[in-house]
């Protein structure tokens, strides 16, 4: 079992295109099934510690690896029971139920009894072949013993998650699994929510696809992957402020969100903060402040090699807002456009692209960090896959979209695309998006590959560090710590 961090992503047509290709190479589905049940015997026989296990099996190449791992399950002492929902539809799934010498119970033709019920549960049901949603009686049942398990661990996916957009197929709430074994590769629905939550933890097996290729830059095969730690430059003897970065903050009506934006920048690493806010901000005595005016924010940046600007935390949304976002566009620097900043490039009849000249052709670096309602708001209502809605918003605007929630989703104008796991619950508090703006401000100079990445991992590593019930002002202060571990 394989933790994910840093792993490529699949959508179903890859995940069989990558089953085409190893079976051209010499592999058999039976083979790979084998693997691959034997993978989930192993792990299922470590976990379940000599608890009966019941094994639920579907009609295709799920319930194929389904009936592989109880007989291997079975081989090694551990006492099994078989429920499957229909006869296998496929050759190498009727091979694997061919090759269970035990029983085989059947559901959901009755309604489920107390001895229906184990405390370990394997749910082999349905995985990327799910087409449409399950029947309500389907769906009832393995909810209910899934409900009622000690442990439970969905094969590739829990049954009635759309694989490649992670959306909950049935009006029934699904069920959460102790743990899904993703099969091979991972698939959208183990980072997007809500399935990512349904599916707990998850771990990969390799069931011997061959997939090392993806994702290096010689192969053109799906860049997709899973945010894992970054590497952060370390700081040299000879650094100074202005070569670890100077962030420049651009605030206004609400100084508190450009505050905490602009001490988050310092906190993750910038060697200089500079916020234009209104007078008399409370701020530590480290952020220089500045008044605000056009020239100022030129003199101030003139010279300087490594400036990033992030404006929009607290920015406001009046004309006064709107000329600070024209003089931001225009110093042609990195660029941070966060909060009410998005909202004027929307309001201005999507600005953006209108801008798209100024911003994006000059071979600079402008990064767009929506929520849901940002998003929507700029690049219009989405459905299906959040990872495809910000690939083509990026190749759209020419900008890094950084697609913020619970699944965070990182896409480049290149098509590139990263996700994010799912972070600590409670950073759902009010700032903890200008923390994340400061922080990109600063990343973009110690990030040697994707600041935005790298922001989101530190975001999310200070909350995790944290552990509950904190403000953003908590979150900012424990980022020094976070860039002092990097
Ligand atoms: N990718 C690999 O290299 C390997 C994957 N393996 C495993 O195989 C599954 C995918 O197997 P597949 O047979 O393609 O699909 P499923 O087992 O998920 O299910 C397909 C069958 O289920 C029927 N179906 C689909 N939706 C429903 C529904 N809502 N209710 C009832 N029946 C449904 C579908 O019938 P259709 O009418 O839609 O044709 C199919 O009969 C993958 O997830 C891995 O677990 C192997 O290990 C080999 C290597
Ligand atoms: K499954």
């Amino acid at each position: 079992m394989t933790p994910i961090e840093g792993q490529p992503i699949l959508t179903a047509a890859q995940m069989r295109a990558a089953e085409d290709r190893a079976i051209a190479d010499g592999a058999s589905v039976e083979s790979l099934m084998d693997r691959a049940g034997a993978g989930v015997a192993e792990a299922v026989r470590r976990l379940a510690a000599g608890s009966p296990v019941l094994v639920l099996c579907g009609p295709g190449n799920n319930g194929g690896d389904g009936y592989v791992a109880a007989r291997v399950l079975r081989q090694n002492g551990v006492e099994v029971r078989v429920g499957a929902l229909g006869e296998p539809k496929t050759e190498a799934a009727s091979a694997a139920r061919a090759a269970w010498a035990g029983a085989v119970e059947r559901f959901p033709d009755a309604p489920l009894e107390q001895h229906d019920i184990s405390p370990v549960v394997v749910e082999a049901v349905f995985g990327t072949g799910l087409s449409r949603p399950l029947d309500d009686d389907v769906a009832r049942t393995i909810n209910a013993l899934v409900q009622c398990a000690r442990l439970s661990v969905a094969v590739d996916l829990p049954s009635g998650v759309d694989t490649d957009t992670g959306a909950e197929l049935n009006p029934l709430s699904l069920p959460h699994y102790s743990l899904t074994l993703a099969l091979g590769a991972l698939k959208p629905a183990h980072v997007l929510q809500p399935a990512a939550s349904v599916c707990g933890a998850v771990r990969l097996l390799d069931i011997g696809l061959g997939l090392d290729h993806i994702g290096s830059p010689r192969e053109n095969v799906s860049a997709d992957q899973v945010i894992a730690r970054p590497p952060l430059f370390a700081l040299q003897a000879a650094d100074h402020k202005y070569s670890r970065g100077m962030v420049v903050v651009i605030g206004g009506a609400m100084p508190g969100a450009a505050a905490l934006a602009v001490q988050s920048a310092m906190r993750a690493g910038a060697g200089y903060g500079l916020l234009f806010a209104e007078p008399g901000t409370a701020m530590p005595h480290a952020v220089v402040q500045r008044d605000w005016s056009p020239q100022a924010l030129t003199a101030a940046i003139a010279g300087k090699p490594k400036v990033g600007i992030v404006i929009g935390p607290g920015l406001g949304r009046d004309d006064a807002a709107v000329a600070k976002l024209d003089a931001a566009i225009a110093s042609e620097r990195p660029i941070v456009i966060d909060g009410d900043a998005l909202h004027l490039l929307e309001e201005r009849h999507f600005a953006i692209f209108r801008h798209r000249a100024t911003i994006v052709d000059r071979d600079r670096r402008v990064f767009l960090t929506p929520h849901a309602g940002e998003f929507k708001a700029l690049f219009g209502a989405w459905t299906g896959s959040k990872i495809a809605a910000a690939r083509a918003a990026a190749r759209h605007s020419g900008a890094t979209v950084v697609f913020k929630g619970p699944d965070t989703v990182i896409a480049h104008p290149n098509g590139h695309t990263n996700v994010a796991l799912a972070g600590s619950p409670w950073l759902s508090t009010a700032g903890t998006g200008d923390v994340l703006a400061g922080i990109l401000g600063a990343t973009l100079f110690s990030a040697p590959f994707g600041a935005a990445e790298a922001a989101v991992w530190m975001h999310a590593e200070a909350a995790r560090r944290l552990g509950g019930a904190f403000i953003a002002d908590d979150l900012a202060r424990e980022l020094s710590a976070v860039r002092a571990s990097r």
